[in-house]
């Protein structure tokens, strides 16, 4: 996905304002919808293209409100189909940026679904997305820290170094070698 958003007013206060660090729920976004019968499979269950198209869109909103750019995904990294989602169904995702680098951020989301009587929440997915912050010329810009919170955000946040390298690594942009934090995990 690509979210656009006016770049700069050329107002350097503005500029500062967006580039200073924030913390995950200053960006936290919450998106919950139902599962309806063009979204199901043959069986009666959401289909995970579905459910990626919504992750995707939960994460870019979740990115340009870190960012306050235009973001675009440059990988998706994770993503576990753990329980089928059932027409009919509440889906929430909820889409947290757990760490930021120089222009790209790491987007973990958590997606839960709700039984019909008792209202309660049950975790039945979870995904991995990059988003880049980049200029109208598709060049890419930095964006703010993050600084993360939470004991999950924290442990987040030191693994998405990790996973960052990895990423790098699977898409042929690091050289295996150099992937200094992913080492250190078998040494
Ligand atoms: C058709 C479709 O693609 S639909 C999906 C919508 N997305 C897009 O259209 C994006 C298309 N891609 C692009 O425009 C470009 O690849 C860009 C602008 C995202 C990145 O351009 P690049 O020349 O690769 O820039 P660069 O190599 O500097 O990477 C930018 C950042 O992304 C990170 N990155 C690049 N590829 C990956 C990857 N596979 N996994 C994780 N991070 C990655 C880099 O490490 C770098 O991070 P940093 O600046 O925080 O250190």
């Amino acid at each position: 996905m690509i979210v656009s958003i006016p770049a700069s007013t050329g107002n350097t206060t503005f500029a500062k304002k967006q580039m200073s660090a924030k913390t995950p729920k200053e960006s936290r976004t919450v998106v919950t919808d139902l599962v309806l019968p063009s979204e199901t499979n043959p069986i009666g269950n959401m289909f995970g293209g579905e459910l990626l198209a919504r992750m995707d869109r939960a994460a870019s909103i979740a990115a340009r409100r870190h960012s306050r750019r235009i973001v675009v995904t440059v990988s998706v990294n994770h993503v576990a189909f753990n329980k089928m989602i059932p027409l009919g169904s509440v889906v929430t995702v909820e889409a947290n940026v757990s760490r930021a680098f120089k222009s790209s951020m790491e987007i973990f989301m958590d997606v839960w679904i709700e039984d019909r009587e008792s209202g309660m929440r049950s975790k039945a997915n979870e995904a991995i997305y990059t988003f880049v912050a980049v200029d109208e010329m598709g060049n890419t810009v930095p964006v703010p820290e993050l600084i993360p919170e939470t004991k999950l955000e924290k442990e987040r946040f030191v693994a998405a170094l990790r996973r960052k390298q990895l990423s790098l690594v699977l898409a042929g942009k690091m050289q295996p070698n150099e992937a200094t934090e992913l080492k250190a995990l078998f040494s």
